[in-house]
């Protein structure tokens, strides 16, 4: 019998970050999940707990580097937080650091954004993942969650039928997603909140500015749009679940069956993933 492989840290740490160097003060709230390997198979083997990092001092040295880094976004902080197990401790060989983002937005009172005040954005957690070794770092950014649609523009006909296909086609539809997306830089940007920013915005106006032939044909479109936007991306993966508002028949009661009254559904739900990358 072998160990194939292992690895272990804490999960969960959850830290809330406030920069408060003035009077406005910013806020990054943090789910963090910290991952090693290295020289640690005795530990499981040989009950040989000698060379083994407590998870409690992975958490620990989770809220040191908050503290060290308040100000960092969610990547930076990822990549220091690697940066200091590879330094303090040489039976670490990598570091896996995946964070979950709980976005908070300042508050607006009388037209007035408010230095110390800020409401939840519940829609979708910015996700980073930080692949650390000694030979270096790979970082990957993301969303989890993200929810939009649009009511019109998009369709889906002249797909492939035979005896099994029972679906009418349809050229006005709402479209609506709960996106899961992940995108790798291939170097840090000038500003990754400002970079991911624009992300999202491109890809939103893609989304809703052009007419949708299939969630296919938009999710590729909108991943090339974010490569084109922003040259420190190497790649963009997007899984999106088609959630389908199914239009009800209300003919019977000597009403049009006209696209405005329709039933929300989860499931079942068409699923649609790709990803872009450059040439
Ligand atoms: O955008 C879509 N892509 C599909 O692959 C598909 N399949 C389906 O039934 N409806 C849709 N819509």
């Amino acid at each position: 019998m072998a160990l194939i492989n292992s690895t272990y840290g804490k999960g969960r740490v959850r830290i809330m970050r406030v920069k408060r160097d003035t009077a406005r003060h910013e806020v990054r709230e943090l789910s963090v999940k910290t991952l090693l390997t290295g020289g640690f198979d005795r530990v499981f083997t040989d009950a040989d707990n000698s060379a083994a990092l407590c998870t409690d001092t992975v958490k620990n040295i989770t809220w040191i580097v908050a503290r060290e880094n308040v100000g960092l976004d969610s990547e930076l902080y990822g990549k220091a937080l690697a940066q200091k197990f590879l330094d303090a401790y040489p039976q670490v060989e990598t570091v896996t650091v995946i964070s979950e983002e709980t976005k908070w937005t300042r508050m607006v009172v009388d037209g007035e954004e408010q230095d110390h005040g800020f409401i939840l954005d519940a829609n979708g957690k910015p996700t980073v993942t930080v692949e650390a070794t000694r030979a270096g770092m790979a970082v990957t950014s993301g969303l989890s969650g993200f929810t939009f649609m649009k009511s019109t523009e998009s369709g889906w006909d002249k797909f492939f039928k035979d005896e099994y296909t029972t679906l009418a086609e349809t050229r006005d539809r709402i479209a609506a997603t709960a996106m899961e997306a992940r995108w790798r830089w291939s170097r840090d940007p000038a500003d990754y909140a400002a970079a991911n920013a624009l992300i999202l915005k491109t890809m939103l106006k893609v989304f809703v500015s052009t007419y949708s032939e299939s969630v296919q044909d938009s999710l590729y479109r909108m991943g090339m749009a974010a490569l084109d936007a922003v040259p420190e991306l190497i790649d963009i993966h997007m899984a999106c679940p088609n959630k389908h508002y199914v239009p009800i028949n209300l003919k019977p009661f000597g009403m049009d069956y006209d696209n405005m009254v329709l039933l929300p559904t989860d499931e079942p739900h068409g699923q649609i993933e790709c990803t872009v990358g450059r040439d």
